[in-house]
C-alpha cells in the first residue's frame, strides 16, 4: 500500500476546520459524450446499481452507454443555463453563500463543494483541503434523506480517499436532515410563498427520486425518512391527508421502485377528475434534470394531457435564505466542540508556531 504524498508535518500548526457540501454531479455539458462519461462513472457505482457486477457491467457498456448518452443530452439541453448545469450552478452557490452564514456566525472555516461523480471530484477538493492545511472536516452531503446510493456513496468516497492518506483528517458526517425542524419550516414556507403567488391546488405532490424497492426491505431508511418528511411537511402547511400525497420519481430500468409512481399517479389524479396540482420534490436540495425536466416539463404535460387543468411545480429550495440558514445550523451542530471561533489571528498563529518550534528544538 503506498500512500499519496503529505505535506510536511510543522509543530504547531493551526487546527483549521472544513466542511464539504457534496452533491451527485452533472455532465459538464448538455452532449452524448459529456453524458457517456458521467453516466459510466454514476452507474459502475455499486451503491447505484446493485446487480451482480459482471452482468451490470455487459449490459452497460453493451446497451445502456450507447443508447442513454442521446437521449438523455436532449433532456439536459432543454434545462441548461448559461453558467452550466443547474445542479452545479446551485451547488456552488450554496457553498458561497454557507461560507458566508458561518462567516457571519463567527466560524473560521473553509466550505468548498464536491461532486460524488464528475468535478470536482470530493478526493481533489479532499486534497485541496489538506493543501490548506484543513485537519478537521465535516461532510454534509445535500441530501436530507439518507439513502445507500446517495448518502452512503459520498460516505465511501472519503472513506477511499482516506485509504490513501496518511494523515488522515478528523471526519465527521451529516447523514441525514430529513426532519429537522428548521429544514421544514423553511420548506413550508416556500410552499406557501408559492402557494400565494400562483394561488394553492387541490392536492400538493410530494415527490421524491425512486429507489428499487428491494432496498427498503434490505434495511435502506430512505422510505421512511421520505415518508416522515412528508409527514411532517403537512403537518407544517396543516393539511389534511387527503390534500397531499407522496409519491416516487426517476425509476430506471424495469425491477420494481418504490411506489406510487410519480407520473401515472398524476395522470390517474387528472383521470377521476382532479383539476389542478401544485408539486413540489422535498428529496431535492437543489433543482436538476429530475425536477426541471422530468417534473415541470414531463409529469406536467401528463397531467395536463390526461385531464388536468392546472399543474404548479414549487421550485427546490435552492439559495432559499432559509433554507441556507437551516443549512448553516445544522452545520453548525455538527460542529460543536471543535474550536472554529475566536481563532488567534494570522500574528498570534505565528506566535504560537515559532514558540512550538522552539519548544520542539529544546525537547
Ligand atoms: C440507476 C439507478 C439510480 C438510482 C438508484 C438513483 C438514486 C438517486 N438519485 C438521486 C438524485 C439524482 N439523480 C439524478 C439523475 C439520475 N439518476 C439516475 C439513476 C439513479 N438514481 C440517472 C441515470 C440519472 C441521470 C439522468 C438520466 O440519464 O436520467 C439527479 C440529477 C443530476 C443532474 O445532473 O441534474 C439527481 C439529483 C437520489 C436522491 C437518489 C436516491 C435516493
Ligand atoms: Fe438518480
Ligand atoms: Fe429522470
Amino acid at each position: 500500500m503506498s500512500f499519496k504524498k503529505e505535506p510536511g508535518y510543522r509543530h504547531g500548526s493551526p487546527l483549521r476546520t472544513g466542511v464539504l457540501l457534496c452533491n451527485l454531479g452533472t455532465p459538464e455539458a448538455p452532449t452524448a459524450p459529456a453524458l457517456r462519461r458521467y453516466l459510466a462513472e454514476f452507474l459502475s457505482d455499486p451503491r447505484v446499481v446493485e446487480i451482480p457486477r459482471l452482468v451490470w457491467m455487459v449490459i452497460l457498456h453493451g446497451i445502456i452507454l450507447r443508447v442513454r448518452p442521446a437521449k438523455s443530452a436532449a433532456k439536459y439541453a432543454t434545462v441548461w443555463l448559461k453558467e452550466g448545469s443547474p445542479l452545479k450552478v446551485w451547488t456552488e452557490r450554496q457553498a458561497k453563500l454557507l461560507q458566508g452564514l458561518l462567516g457571519e456566525r463567527g466560524h473560521q472555516l473553509q466550505v468548498r463543494h464536491a461532486m460524488r461523480y464528475g468535478q470536482p471530484s470530493i478526493a481533489s477538493q479532499l486534497d485541496a483541503f489538506k493543501a490548506e492545511g484543513v485537519t478537521r472536516i465535516l461532510v454534509l452531503p445535500a441530501y436530507p434523506q439518507y439513502s445507500g446510493a446517495t448518502t452512503g456513496s459520498v460516505i465511501d468516497a472519503v472513506a477511499r480517499w482516506a485509504l490513501q492518506t496518511r494523515h488522515v483528517p478528523e471526519l465527521r458526517f451529516i447523514n441525514r436532515y430529513h426532519d429537522d425542524p428548521a429544514h421544514i419550516r423553511a420548506l413550508a414556507d416556500s410552499v406557501r410563498r408559492h402557494w400565494t403567488t400562483h394561488g394553492q391546488g387541490d392536492k400538493l405532490v410530494m415527490s421524491f427520486h425512486g429507489m428499487p424497492e428491494r432496498t427498503l426491505h434490505l434495511g435502506d431508511p430512505y422510505h421512511c425518512e421520505c415518508l416522515k418528511t412528508g409527514r411532517l411537511l403537512a403537518q407544517a402547511l396543516g393539511l389534511r391527508e387527503d390534500q397531499y400525497l407522496v409519491s416516487f420519481q426517476s425509476r430506471f430500468g424495469k425491477a420494481k421502485w418504490l411506489e406510487p409512481y410519480t407520473e401515472p399517479t398524476l395522470r390517474q389524479l387528472a383521470a377521476t377528475g382532479l383539476k389542478s396540482v401544485d408539486l413540489v420534490c422535498p428529496g431535492f436540495s437543489a433543482d436538476c434534470l429530475e425536477t426541471l425536466e422530468e417534473i415541470a416539463q414531463e409529469a406536467k404535460e401528463a397531467f395536463e394531457t390526461s385531464g388536468g387543468q392546472r399543474f404548479s411545480y414549487i421550485p427546490c429550495l435552492n439559495d432559499d435564505p432559509q433554507g441556507m440558514r437551516a443549512l448553516a445550523e445544522l452545520a453548525e451542530r455538527h460542529l460543536q466542540g471543535w474550536p472554529t471561533k475566536d481563532m488567534p489571528d494570522a500574528a498570534g498563529l505565528q506566535a504560537q508556531a515559532d514558540r512550538a518550534r522552539r519548544l520542539g528544538a529544546s525537547a
